[in-house]
């Protein structure tokens, strides 16, 4: 009886992200072949928080790029929510990343032309749910810009920005949400409360969140906290040679 509520528990933790001997090759100015990623096995659960520590240019945002599908792999496999986006084409991956995974970029990456109210709404129009701008509204007073919501971009200020691209991650109801670098723009009081509304927006809408820095400050909160060279085994192939 123990065995069988042991075995039925295990089953109900659900991956909503699968990676199985995942590697990236770049090729050089030089015309060589260069292995960034080579990483064997990595997960994560439905509703936890992950940090990825690692310095710069130890391959952060081609990981996350590969998981949001923004770039193919050279080989392996990613199952977001189950489905192996590894052996699709760009076009669905992005689909399958519009309905399921929130990307918070180091540099925001919103659109210029456009409002934050505007910069949800067309993030909406890629996904699955209908456009409900009270649902846009109502995450941007969440992240406290609700006297900002018709301002663009270049008349907001980088913290405002960031809690924009925040508030746009969580708009298709992600399972989750990545963040590179997220506070890498910001001073450190900025850093620390943009850290928890991030945290905090991700648990409201039961969003993981898998998020890499090199920012101790940041990465002491999780609880769950690994190295890209632990997990990323070209860099311990790297340091030998
Ligand atoms: N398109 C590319 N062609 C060749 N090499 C690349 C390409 N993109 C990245 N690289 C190399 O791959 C490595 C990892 O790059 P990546 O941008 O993933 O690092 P990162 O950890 O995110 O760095 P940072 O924190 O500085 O943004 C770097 O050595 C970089 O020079």
């Amino acid at each position: 009886m123990a065995t069988c509520l042991k075995l039925s528990a295990k089953k109900d933790i659900m991956e909503v992200l699968k990676i199985e001997d995942l590697k990236k090759e770049y090729i050089s100015p030089e015309g060589e072949k260069h292995l960034v990623i080579d990483v064997p096995k990595f997960s994560v659960e439905e509703r936890t928080q992950i940090a990825l520590q690692g310095t710069s240019g130890c391959g952060k945002t081609t990981f996350l790029n590969m998981i949001a599908g923004i770039l193919a792999v050279t080989q392996g496999n990613i199952f977001v929510n189950g489905e192996n986006i590894s052996q699709l084409p760009e076009a669905k991956r992005d689909i399958i990343r519009a309905n399921n995974i929130g990307y918070i970029f180091q540099t925001f990456n919103l659109l210029q032309g456009y409002t934050a109210l505007e910069n949800l709404i067309i993030a909406m129009s890629f996904g699955n749910y209908n456009v409900d701008q009270d649902r846009a509204k109502s995450l941007l007073t969440k992240v406290g810009l609700e006297h900002r919501m018709h301002y663009v971009p270049a008349k907001l200020s980088i913290g405002q920005q960031q809690r924009v691209a925040v508030a746009r991650a969580l708009i298709n109801k992600p399972k989750l949400v990545l963040a590179d670098e997220p506070t890498g723009n910001l001073d450190a009081k900025n850093a620390q409360e943009a850290l928890t509304l991030i945290r905090e927006i991700c648990d409201e809408n039961e969003a993981a969140l898998l998020l890499v820095s090199h920012d101790e400050k940041i990465l002491h909160k999780f609880n769950r906290l690994q190295s890209m060279q632990e997990i990323n085994v070209a860099l311990q192939t790297e340091g030998q040679k």
